[in-house]
């Protein structure tokens, strides 16, 4: 079986909110997916965009959202985001309960379901619930902001996965988020991630799409080593 090609997921986290629907539109072709960050200010100490802005953004674009959601209870908001189009959700491990439950829902609403774990979370007792998700997101950054410094120990968490993935043939995404950028893309591909977030790194050049088609190069590249 052939690798499958890296996801690149420009973070909308990074892109000037007074215009958004132009920001969107300027990856929009280059980019696979785009990533909706979703941060309630009680998850995280931080506060976003909710279910209006995704609703009113879903009529302007059809890339495909992939939307993180930073927020206490998801049981309550996560189907309400695949209803209004989501294509990925991800809610954080730490936040739910009974996160193969509201994966089942995610994908009875017609989403794709993610599982998310943040900075200080161990993926070990996380291991057995990939059959029931499509995304696994490993957050290599602490969760709540833009613009930090990618953590390279987090990288023994994406090798750990890819290693449980390959052994079960699971068919998972491995998404990498936070401070990914030209820098750091390559190790993350090579430690066994596969979907990649990047904010800074795609909002902050000059050319956005460039800067995704590049970053996507970088990663098949990465990916494509023995
Ligand atoms: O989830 C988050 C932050 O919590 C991310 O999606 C960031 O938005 C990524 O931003 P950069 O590190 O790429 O600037």
């Amino acid at each position: 079986m052939s690798a499958p090609s890296p996801v690149v997921a420009p973070s909308i986290l990074a892109a000037d909110f007074a215009r958004l629907a132009d920001e969107v539109r300027a990856v929009e072709d280059a980019a696979d997916w785009l990533h909706v960050d979703v941060m309630d200010n009680h998850f995280v100490p931080n506060l976003t965009i909710g279910l209006p802005v995704v609703q009113s953004l879903r009529a302007v674009t059809a890339i495909p959202f992939d939307v993180h959601l930073m927020i206490e209870d998801p049981r309550r908001w996560a189907p309400g985001y695949a209803d209004a189009g989501a294509y990925n959700v991800t809610f954080h491990a730490e936040a739910s309960d009974n996160p193969v439950s509201l994966a089942k829902d995610l994908r009875a609403a017609g989403a794709k379901a993610g599982l998310a774990i943040d900075r200080d979370t161990p993926i070990e007792p996380y291991l057995d619930l990939l059959p029931s998700f499509d995304t696994l997101l490993i957050m290599t950054i602490k969760a709540g902001f833009g613009g930090q410094k990618f953590i390279p120990a987090m990288l023994d968490k994406v090798a750990t996965a890819r290693r449980h993935v390959a052994a079960g043939h699971l068919e998972l995404r491995i998404e990498v988020d936070g401070g990914i950028g030209e820098d750091t893309i390559a190790q993350a591909a090579g430690a066994g991630a596969d979907a990649f977030v990047a904010g800074t790194a795609v909002y902050s050049a000059e050319d956005p799409a460039e800067a995704v088609r590049k970053l996507r190069g970088i990663a098949a590249r990465a990916m494509a080593e023995p």
